[in-house]
């Protein structure tokens, strides 16, 4: 198995058995460190290198052409991810990020609207009002201790965002942070190396997993899920409850009765594939978030001066448009800067997946990858080439100035993704992350404390790009805080119809 791409004639990182190229991932070293070392080490050899996930060939894309072929141009052999679930056994696995073909095109197709500019807007109160009660737990937090670990209290955040935003639930995890959401949260991510392993090992051998009918979900994560689902549904059902919401359309959705039966590529879906969809939300809507949140904070923590001028963008933005607002998020172009900065160097998914769906002849090689060869895209190496970012760990939010970004090559910047499989909420987590930084620098400076470390270590057993110990920073409350810039005035109207949540 593996004198496999030296057969076919690609250059590839030699394997030992029985882990392949992967051993040292989730023990040593992160899988986007790992893989950028491969990257440097093989680039400008061949299109892409040939590595091995235990005994499966993979391929990792080396050049920007065979990035946009697999990602784009030849979108129709790479629409999946290879990734393993189980819809059967564990429904939970079953959702958009996971699931493959026709099923995910169609489910992909309803769930884009969601995220509409026009939804967006309407959830903008409601993430405003989150960061409003995040600005009054920072304030209690720093009465106590000025040194806070920072990952904790944004995850509450953007716990609390998404159960708003996408549950229209009351998830308290600011007040309380010993809710069971949080708690959830923190299971999900929380994996050890082993289990990394495990993932990494049920993909590639999907067809035996399923056999043995193995699950991947935690069976109190996924109970949690099917019982407050369930809850919503219901309630709503009850009270004819109408929200613009992500639950909103998925109820549309399992209701076959409301459908043109004729409606070419109508989905319909189970209770189980309600959960699994809002589940995928779930996890989407709040770690990627909080980490990019914490990073840009980590960032500009070390350097007062882009700090000041971060704020100076916010501050000026909020005066203009009367309060943080949809309209005021619009204008501050450097936040944005800072955010895409951090992106570039610490993007949460570092790597993009795709499986071949049929045999693929590689253009301008001889080489055909096979049917179900995964692809990796190393978004993180990628974003770490001094080819394309001078002084790569340099922390320069002027690399996405408009005239910056004009002359950069297309597929080097990919945070959210490429082609038809991009993330489908990137708007959302952009709106989530400015929001959140935006009410933060506002009332409060970030320093660096004596618990900080710098520089960052990535820790290397979790599956996201995740900072080994936290992230601690000294918070200070700065002069006039923000209430009379206008935080009242965008709090949610919208507040009504929520569900009790008690479990
Ligand atoms: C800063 C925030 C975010 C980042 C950096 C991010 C990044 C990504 C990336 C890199 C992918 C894979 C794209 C690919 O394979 O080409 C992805 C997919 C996805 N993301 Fe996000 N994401 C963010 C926020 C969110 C939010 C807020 C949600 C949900 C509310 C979400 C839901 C999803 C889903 C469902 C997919 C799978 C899409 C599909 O396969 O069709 N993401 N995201």
């Amino acid at each position: 198995r593996y004198s496999y791409w030296k057969r076919v004639g690609v250059p590839f990182i030699q394997p030992r058995f029985p882990l392949g190229s992967v051993g040292s991932i989730g023990t040593r070293i992160h899988s986007s460190q790992l893989l950028a070392q491969f990257y440097q080490q093989l680039k400008g050899t061949h299109p892409f290198a040939g590595i091995f996930y235990f005994l499966q060939p993979v391929a990792l894309a080396l050049d920007l052409e065979f990035v946009k072929n697999v990602m784009v141009r030849d979108f129709q052999y790479f629409h999946d991810r290879g990734l393993y679930y189980n819809d059967k056994d564990d429904p939970l696995s079953s959702h958009l990020f996971n699931i493959e073909g026709t099923k995910w095109t169609t489910l992909r197709r309803k769930l884009v609207p969601t995220f509409s500019s026009g939804k967006l807007k309407m959830m903008c109160p409601t993430v405003v009002s989150v960061a409003d009660r995040f600005k009054t737990c920072i304030e209690k937090c720093i009465a106590q201790d000025e040194d806070i670990e920072m990952r904790e209290l944004l995850a509450r955040f953007t716990t609390d965002v998404i159960g708003s935003c996408a549950f229209g639930i009351e998830c308290n995890s600011l007040e309380n942070p010993d809710d069971k959401f949080r708690k959830m949260g923190e299971k999900v991510f929380e994996v050890s190396p082993f289990a990394i392993l495990a993932f990494f090992f049920l993909s590639t051998f999907k067809d035996m997993a399923r056999k043995f009918r193995i699950t991947i979900t935690d069976s109190e994560v996924a109970a949690f899920f099917a019982a407050i689902v369930q809850k919503t549904i219901s309630y709503r059902e009850k009270n004819n409850v109408q929200r613009n919401d992500f639950m909103n359309l998925l109820m549309q959705m399992m209701k076959r009765d409301d459908k043109d039966e004729s409606e070419e590529n109508s989905v319909t879906l189970t209770m189980e594939e309600v959960v699994a969809q809002s589940y995928v939300f779930f996890l989407g809507g709040f770690e990627t978030s909080r980490t990019t949140m914490s990073y840009c904070l980590y960032e500009l923590s070390l350097n007062e001066e882009l700090q000041t001028r971060a704020r100076k963008c916010i501050q000026s933005a909020v005066a203009k448009h009367d309060g943080l607002n949809y309209e005021a998020l619009m204008e501050m172009p450097y936040l944005e800067q800072c955010i895409n900065e951090s992106l570039r160097k610490y993007p949460p998914i570092s790597n993009a997946l795709r499986s071949t769906t049929k045999d693929y002849a590689v253009p301008g090689t001889e080489v055909t990858l096979k049917k179900g060869t995964d692809v990796i895209v190393p978004i993180y190496a990628v974003h770490h080439d001094p080819e394309y970012y001078p002084e790569p760990e340099r922390f320069n939010p002027d690399r996405f100035t408009p005239e910056q970004c004009a002359k950069r090559k297309p597929f080097t910047f990919m945070p959210f993704g490429e082609g038809p499989r991009m993330c489908v909420a990137s708007r959302f987590g952009m709106m989530e992350t400015k929001i959140g930084l935006a009410a933060m620098l506002m009332s409060f400076r970030f320093s660096k404390c004596d618990k900080s470390s710098v520089p960052l270590k990535i820790s290397p057993n979790h599956l996201m790009l995740t900072p080994a110990g936290g992230l601690w920073l000294k918070v200070e409350q700065l002069d006039g805080g923000t209430s009379e810039i206008g935080f009242s005035k965008a709090i949610s109207e919208e507040r009504g119809n929520r569900v009790e949540y008690s479990m």
